[in-house]
């Protein structure tokens, strides 16, 4: 089953003269893993904004889950984000004053769906999330995300993208802060985490060491050329 299609997506940023992506066809399946690299400004974190529906893309254009993103509304495609999507990005955005444990809940707060797959008990599941990423300690996790450190901040976003299955998840250089042991047992752990929920993982990095952990890689610059 395919959660991510494409078909023909092409984005132009205003006052731009060329389009930034221009992609014939492009899927992710439910389970897969894929890596995806090009040079900076190629136009990665622009793709995974197309897919999450964080700028417009035309009609027909983006399916994720089956729901074709770009003829939601603005309120209707912010639900669809947070009922489908996990989504790690460079910046992190949790809330500050916010737990560890309490940020890596906010899914299932905004999104009954998410808190329905998130087990009989939400706060035993995020805390087995934290746990599994390296994060379990009970002073740590119940401390204000401000409080943690950047690597530790990666591992509560990564959590909070997991939790309640969402058929997708993006991650956007999300080993960045992290040192060369982190990042492979990050990335491992994000993947197994990925495999046992059946989420697709569509993961950006500049970090080619990582690219063996995945089914597949794409070349965004190829892919926008036709050539993959
Ligand atoms: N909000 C924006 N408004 C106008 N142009 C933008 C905007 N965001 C990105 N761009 C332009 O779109 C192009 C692609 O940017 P994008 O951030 O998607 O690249 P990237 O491959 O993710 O880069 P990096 O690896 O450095 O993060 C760049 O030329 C960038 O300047």
């Amino acid at each position: 089953m395919k959660t991510v299609e494409l078909k023909s997506l092409v984005f132009r940023w205003p006052g731009q003269p060329d389009p930034v992506l221009s992609v014939a066809s492009f899927d992710l399946e439910a389970g897969e893993s894929v890596f995806m690299k090009g040079p900076s400004g190629s136009g990665k974190t622009t793709l995974l904004s197309a897919i999450a529906g964080v700028i417009d893309v035309p009609q027909s254009a983006v399916r994720v889950a089956g729901t074709d993103v770009g003829a939601l509304a603005g309120g209707d495609r912010d639900r669809f984000r947070v009922d489908h999507l996990g989504i790690v990005f460079q910046v992190f955005n949790l809330l500050p004053w916010l737990s560890a444990l309490e940020n890596t809940l906010l899914p299932c707060r905004f999104s009954a769906r998410r808190r329905n797959r998130s087990g009989p008990d939400p706060k035993a599941t995020a805390t087995r999330l934290l746990s599994e990423l390296g994060l379990e300690d009970t002073e740590l996790i119940n401390r204000p995300a401000s409080a943690l450190s950047v690597g530790q901040q990666q591992r509560v976003a990564a959590a909070r993208a997991l939790i309640g299955a969402p058929e997708v998840v993006l991650a956007d250089e999300p080993t960045s802060a992290l040192d060369e042991e982190a990042k492979d047992t990050f990335v491992q752990l994000l993947l197994k985490e990925c495999k046992a929920s059946g989420a697709s993982l569509l993961f950006v990095s500049h970090d080619r060491s990582l690219e063996k952990h995945f089914d597949r890689s794409v070349d965004l610059p190829m892919l926008n050329a036709g050539k993959t």
